[in-house]
């Protein structure tokens, strides 16, 4: 399967990190065609990427092999409905809507499309991400491979049944929100206790950047590493022993539960 020219839909932020993965990548398209219904992103995508832009969805679709529907999920069965007539049995239609399913995609665009869901994460613009893919019923393997390879020129790529993609963007689509939140924590206590602003945000990143690092790099898990700075009778453990009384685990558990029925709703709209 030859696909050449790139279609996306929606020029926002995930569609950005992806090009720009693709367009410093390997990744051998001939051209990308975009369009956005605010000419400044297509502008910028433009200016920055190269990317041809068009004057509708339907001309994405027309001229575009693989097409990345990248709209909020709510305008997605806005947006089939004004492509599906150009949608045919040889292109390939890539989503990364929270929560709308393929069976969903593949009602409005047509069951001869192949479809191609998946969730990535807003690391993906630092070559960091972790995207994971669902096949639709109309996909094939060699479907799931073009679109795994696209997705790795913006981080890691795991395949997963579909069932699980509303609990994978409570975890790593969401989730880095929730770690920027924690950075944002973490550096408020530390000017509670009396450093200057920038040196409390600079300990805090560098110390979640060290942590993720020793956690990737000795593969050791996490309650290991975590007893290995825990002293007995320390300062860690006293400060370990606020969180949990605090319910940071709980906190975590209702985040991401609250996060997967948000996806489940936001695909029954
Ligand atoms: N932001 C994130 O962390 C992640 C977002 N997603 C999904 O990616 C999709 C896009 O999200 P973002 O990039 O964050 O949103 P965004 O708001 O940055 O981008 C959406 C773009 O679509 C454009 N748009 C709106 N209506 C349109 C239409 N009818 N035709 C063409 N373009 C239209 C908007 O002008 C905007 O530029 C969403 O479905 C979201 O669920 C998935 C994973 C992570
Ligand atoms: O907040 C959202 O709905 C999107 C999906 C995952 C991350 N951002």
């Amino acid at each position: 399967m030859k696909y050449r020219v790139l279609g996306v839909v929606g020029c926002g932020n995930m569609a950005y990190a992806l090009v720009k993965g693709l367009t410093q990548s390997r990744f051998d398209f001939e051209t990308i065609v975009g369009f956005d219904v605010n000419p400044a992103r297509l502008n910028l995508f433009r200016q920055e990427f190269s990317v041809k832009p068009v004057s509708s969805n339907q001309e994405v679709a027309e001229q575009g092999d693989i097409i990345v529907l990248a709209v909020k999920p709510g305008q997605i069965r806005q947006v089939l409905e004004e492509v599906k007539d150009k949608l045919t049995s040889d292109k390939l239609l890539v989503s990364i809507a929270a929560g709308i399913s393929t069976s969903l995609i593949e009602e409005v665009a047509g069951s001869h499309v192949p479809v191609i869901r998946v969730m990535p994460n807003t690391p993906c613009l630092v070559g960091r991400g972790i995207s994971a893919i669902a096949a639709g019923t109309g996909a094939s393997v060699e479907h799931e491979e073009v679109v795994a390879r696209m997705f790795a020129a913006v981080g890691e790529v795991c395949r997963v049944p579909e069932s699980y993609m509303d609990a994978v963007t409570a975890l790593s689509g969401s989730g880095p929100a929730y770690i920027y939140l924690v950075a944002e924590a973490m550096s408020d206590a530390g000017v509670e206790v009396g450093l200057p602003r920038d040196l409390a945000r600079l300990m805090a990143l560098k110390t979640i950047a060290g942590a993720v690092a020793m956690m990737e790099v000795t593969g050791k898990h996490p309650a290991v590493l975590r007893e290995d700075v825990t002293s007995p009778g320390g300062t860690t453990i006293a400060g370990l022993r606020e969180l949990e009384e605090n319910g940071l685990r709980k906190a975590f558990f209702r985040a991401v539960r609250r996060a997967f029925e948000r996806s489940m709703e936001l695909g029954r709209r």
